[in-house]
């Protein structure tokens, strides 16, 4: 297995140009959020912005829309037909990426739109949480999810998909055959995380148990779907995700500590990661490039 280092994220990270400008950034469409749960849609839209992508808007069920547009007004919100939990996933844009599942529950609706999506669904994209639990009782639909879309489970969600291991090397053993038999990019989450596509897997090397806190895998979605909709290669954007991801914690967890670290501390030190990696590049910050 090979290591996620300074010297890969050195290679991998592209700098703003620039010209740039909001249509130019990339646009993430984030999909999820139901009664009880609109934190975690909330927390992958933040993120996917703070990571750089030019627009973001999040396909919520109704109740969402105001929780939404209160707590994030730089995030554009499309509703759902239905109050509590979504039932038909349409949309009239072309998102630059695609992030599906967090706080989306798995009720029969949201079952039956979530597989019309799968039918349709074009362009880069990241199913994590609901819409992975959904898979697992549709096994099925595995055949609709396009190749090289990033799945981003947790060991209960990757064992819920496929069967229960009893070891950590044996769901790693199992995720990269995994990745292998549906040409999907695995993300499969813990301490550490590890990145396959089925012939290459990654370990990555920041992060710590700060991390252990509600909402910190829906942030790792918004980032992942964020560096998707702004041109990174699927094995890139989860390489550089993870690894951004990690390194907020071990940024903070000198002057916090791991108890008190929250998944909205993650979004809040995503800059300071950025300029550590922009560091490695050894460009100057601000350098003209
Ligand atoms: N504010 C909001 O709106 C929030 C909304 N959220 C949303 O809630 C939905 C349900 O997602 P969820 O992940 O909380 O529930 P679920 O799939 O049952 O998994 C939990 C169980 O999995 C296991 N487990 C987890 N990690 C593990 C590890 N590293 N290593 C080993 N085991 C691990 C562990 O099981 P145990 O070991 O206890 O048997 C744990 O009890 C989803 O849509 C999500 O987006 C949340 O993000 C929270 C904030
Ligand atoms: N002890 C730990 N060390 C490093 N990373 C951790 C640790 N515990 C959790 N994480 C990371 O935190 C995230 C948790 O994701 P997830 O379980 O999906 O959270 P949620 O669904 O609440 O958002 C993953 O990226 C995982 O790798
Ligand atoms: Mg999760």
């Amino acid at each position: 297995m090979k290591q996620i280092t300074r010297d890969l994220i050195s290679t991998l990270y592209k700098p703003t140009k620039e010209d740039a400008h909001k249509g130019t950034k990339g646009h993430a469409l984030l999909v999820g959020g139901s009664y009880g749960k609109m934190g975690s849609i909330l927390l992958s839209s933040k993120a996917a912005l703070r990571t750089g992508c030019g627009l973001v808007t999040a396909f919520v069920p109704e109740c969402g829309v105001s929780i939404l547009q209160t707590a994030f007004p730089e995030a554009m919100a499309i509703a759902d037909d239905n109050q509590k939990a979504i039932s038909s996933i349409t949309f009239d844009f072309e998102p630059s990426a695609i992030g599906i599942g967090p706080g989306m529950g798995t009720e029969e609706t949201t079952e039956e739109a979530f597989g019309e999506f799968l039918k349709s669904v074009k362009g880069p994209l990241v199913i994590d949480a609901d819409a992975l639990n959904i898979l697992s009782g549709k096994r099925e639909w595995l055949k609709r999810v396009p190749s090289t879309t990033i799945l981003t489970p947790h060991p209960k969600e990757f064992d819920r998909l496929t069967k229960t291991h009893d070891t950590i090397e044996a769901r790693q053993k199992s995720a990269v055959a995994f990745a292998s038999e549906h040409k999907v990019i695995v993300v499969l989450k813990g301490a550490p995380t590890i990145i396959t596509n089925g012939t290459e897997t990654f370990e990555n090397t920041t992060g710590n148990a700060a991390l252990a806190t509600a909402g910190s895998g829906d942030v790792l979605t918004g980032i992942i779907t964020s560096l998707l909709a702004q041109g990174y290669q699927p094995l890139e954007a989860a390489q550089l995700g993870v690894y951004l991801h990690g390194l907020t914690a071990d940024i903070a967890v000198s002057h916090t500590g791991t108890e008190s670290f929250i998944a909205s501390d993650i979004i809040g030190l995503l800059g300071k990661a950025f300029l550590r990696i922009k560091e490695y590049t050894g460009k100057p910050i601000g350098f003209r490039n």
